[in-house]
């Protein structure tokens, strides 16, 4: 893993924004796969899903019996974990609950904000380099507390057509509507548009890889979204009382989710650095997915000397990490320095790992720095709010040349006369 400066950071990521051609490309690729399913619907969808998850699928839907089949593959222990998970997850977003408000004041005006569940929902599921049951639950959770009345699930289908049983046992233990076996931009087109088997819904939610998370950007407008959640990323900031495995291991956590995914750590120890170094190549030698990881740390990981404590903070803000990890000590002490970043993980025993399956707060979570703007996934996502208005007449009345006024300045007559006629009629 190279350790490079803080200097040297700045210049290898705006030279990075500068290369666009693989992003054209990307785009390129997103788009025609989107106007294609839109055009020709369940075929494109059956045909890409041959192409890039090499499967043939007959039907698009996940059917009863596969669900049956699916419980009795998978363990108890593996049931009583993720019902464990689930209820840790449901207890932490049970707190995201908003409810409708109103004012009833005694001048005869009533205003308020009317909360109603966004009715059809559809949840990506990653499921190209692994299978995510984890993320079912972090997505699916959510949704149900909010109210949602129809959720779709897409995930796509091992080569022999099925779908990953833990995933679907993940569904089934939550109450899904729905599960279609299709994956990348061609399920979230079918999602956003409809085809003769897919139910078109009115958001779509959950992480991806650069595919889907590029889909999702493309058909925002025509369907909500809820961020982009691209290739995992995370970045430490570390001082000399972290442990350097420790540090590695959490690094090398996140790199083995794709080729894609960034792992960063920030310190201002040259010591530390160089060891931190070593237990990653110790370690990459242990790991199972070790190829998908030693690519996300040759194309987006490093070590990053800093020249101070301030100069670590404002570069861990101005990446914008999904997940932030401060082993350093006294943690709780430096929160107050962090702007941006979905999750933040405080001292040792609070690696990634558990925020990803048990803690509770939802692993969805803003990357490629748009945790400058945008939050974790969460009951709010699956809500709207209408505003609510309520005037006696003469409440009305009384605000009637006010509001004659203001519509008059903007040369707005109809809106004039809308209020006019009422104040007429009683005149
Ligand atoms: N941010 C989060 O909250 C979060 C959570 C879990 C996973 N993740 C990320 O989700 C991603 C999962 O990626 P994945 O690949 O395992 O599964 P995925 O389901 O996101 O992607 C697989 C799909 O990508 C499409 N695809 C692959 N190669 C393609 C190509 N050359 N052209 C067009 N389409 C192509 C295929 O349709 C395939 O079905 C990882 O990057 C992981 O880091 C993020
Ligand atoms: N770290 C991922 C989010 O970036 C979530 C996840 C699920 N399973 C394992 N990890
Ligand atoms: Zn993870």
């Amino acid at each position: 893993m190279k350790i490079i400066s803080a200097n040297q950071f700045m210049m290898h990521n705006r030279h990075n924004l500068d290369l666009t051609q693989q992003g054209v490309a990307l785009d390129d690729t997103v788009k025609s796969i989107i106007d294609k399913v839109r055009k020709e619907g369940d075929n494109a969808v059956k045909e890409f899903t041959e192409l890039f998850d090499d499967a043939v699928i007959d039907k698009l839907t996940v059917s009863d019996s596969e669900m049956e089949k699916a419980k009795n593959m998978v363990g108890d222990q593996f049931v009583e974990s993720l019902q464990l998970a689930a209820k840790n997850i449901e207890a932490f977003h049970r707190n995201q609950q908003e409810t409708s408000w109103f004012t009833d004041n005694p001048n005869g005006i009533t205003l308020g904000q009317k909360v109603t569940p966004i009715e059809k929902v559809g949840i990506y599921i990653p499921g190209g380099k692994a299978n995510y049951p984890s993320s079912v639950l972090m997505n699916a959770i959510p949704a149900k507390i909010a109210g949602v009345s129809s959720i779709s699930i897409a995930t796509p289908p091992r080569p022999n057509g099925s779908i990953n049983p833990y995933v679907l046992v993940a569904a089934s233990l939550i109450g899904v509507n729905r599960i279609y076996k299709m994956g990348g931009a061609q399920a979230i087109a079918a999602l956003s548009y409809g085809t003769e088997t897919v139910e078109k819904v009115y958001k779509i939610v959950g992480p991806g890889n650069t595919y889907v998370a590029r889909a999702k950007k493309w058909v925002y407008g025509d369907v909500a979204i809820d961020m982009i959640a691209g290739p995992s990323e995370i970045c430490i900031i570390a001082d000399e009382s972290a442990n350097p495995s420790y540090v590695a291991a959490d690094l090398l956590s996140q790199a083995e989710h794709d080729e894609e995914a960034s792992a960063i750590c920030i310190t201002t120890s040259s010591t530390l650095a160089n060891e931190i170094a070593a237990e990653v190549t110790k370690q990459l030698s242990e790991l199972e997915r070790r190829e998908i990881a030693q690519k996300s740390i040759q194309n987006k990981g490093c070590i990053i000397l800093a020249d101070s404590e301030k100069q670590a903070f404002d570069l861990a803000n101005q990446i914008a990490p999904e997940h932030l990890q401060l082993m350093v000590s006294n943690p709780s002490a430096k929160l107050s320095l962090i702007k941006n970043a979905g999750a933040i993980f405080l001292g040792p025993f609070s690696p990634e790992p558990l925020g990803d399956y048990l803690a509770g707060p939802n692993h969805t979570l803003p990357t490629s720095g748009t945790a400058k703007f945008s939050s974790p996934l969460g009951v709010y996502d699956f809500i709207k709010r209408s505003s609510i208005i309520s005037y006696s007449k003469q409440a009305l009345l009384e605000v009637a040349d006010t509001i004659d006024c203001l519509a008059r300045t903007e040369g707005l007559k109809g809106h004039a006369m809308s209020i006019q006629i009422r104040r007429d009629s009683v005149l």
